[in-house]
């Protein structure tokens, strides 16, 4: 069966790695931004990457989509090398920058950004049934009511809807997103989190930057921990507190796990703090 065949397989051990990272480092001018970094990703987990601030998330998931070079190690997308660029199946991947990038000044409507998802290495084709793509990519984050409105007139949660629509116009079997819940409404928050659940149930593999847990909790099978650069945790994620597991205790704090005096880390000390959704 090649790879194109192969169907979700949730977090079967055994599955073939949608995204396959080996002891990748990143430098950035002198700066070594990543070190080491081994994980994958298998077909329909729901991974988080966590960690405080600095610690190398969005450098790892922008070399992992081809937008930063490694300097050492490899990475594979669904089974292919990223230095054999010409060959990576790049149209099954879909990412979602963080959206201070995305769509501040640009005078276009919502259906204009997600319709520029369907823009190749080649350049922009329309396909003949780019703009059922679009309204349907729409219809999955609920704004197909938006489509002819300027995208500088959303909410910033609805702007960050509109960048996923974006990423999803493709159909992607991998989705790749960088923080998508920041400063955005606890509304939005939870519109986000019942598409992202939506498209798990399709199978839809993702791998989500992510400072607190917040609504996507239920979802997440597993996440990886970056500290310094280096991954510290690679696992469940850790079980709410005693006390905490009420549907308002989701705000689980980034912070790496406690590296023992034995170089062993500690799943258990990635925090889970009462108080729920900011
Ligand atoms: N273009 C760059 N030039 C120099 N250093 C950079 C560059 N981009 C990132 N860095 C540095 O790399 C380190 C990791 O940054 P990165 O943005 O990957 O971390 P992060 O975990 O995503 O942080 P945050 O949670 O604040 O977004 C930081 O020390 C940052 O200053």
């Amino acid at each position: 069966m090649s790879q194109q065949d192969c169907p979700p397989a949730g977090d079967d051990p055994a599955a073939a790695p949608v995204l396959d990272v080996s002891q990748l480092d990143v430098a950035i001018g002198a700066s070594r931004i990543l070190r080491d970094v081994t994980f994958a990703v298998r077909p329909g987990e729901f991974v988080a990457l966590l960690g405080a601030n600095g610690s190398g998330k969005s450098t790892l998931v922008r070399t992992v989509v081809g937008v930063l070079p490694a300097t050492a190690g490899r990475v594979r997308l669904f089974g292919v090398d990223l230095t054999e660029r010409r060959h990576v199946p790049w149209h099954r991947a879909g990412y979602v920058p963080q959206r201070s990038t995305a769509s501040a000044g640009v005078p276009a409507t919502v259906a204009e950004v997600v319709a520029s998802g369907l823009l190749t290495g080649v350049g922009f084709r329309r396909t003949p049934d780019g703009a059922d793509r679009v309204r349907h990519a729409l219809e999955q984050v609920g704004l197909a009511d938006r489509a002819r409105s300027a995208v500088a007139t959303l909410s910033g949660g609805q702007q960050q809807r509109v960048l996923i629509a974006r990423a999803l116009v493709r159909d992607p079997e991998l989705l790749v997103l960088d923080e998508p819940l920041a400063g955005v409404d606890s509304a939005s928050q939870t519109a986000f989190a019942t598409t992202m659940a939506r498209l798990r149930d399709r199978g839809v593999t993702v791998l989500v930057v992510l400072h607190e847990t917040g609504p996507l909790a239920p979802l997440i099978s597993r996440t990886v921990v970056l500290r310094h650069g280096r991954v510290v945790h690679d696992g469940p994620p850790p079980p709410a507190a005693p006390g905490n597991d009420d549907a308002e205790h989701h705000h689980q704090h980034a912070h790496a796990p406690d590296e023992g005096a034995d170089g062993q880390h500690r799943a258990h000390a990635l925090r889970v703090e009462p108080g729920g959704l900011p």
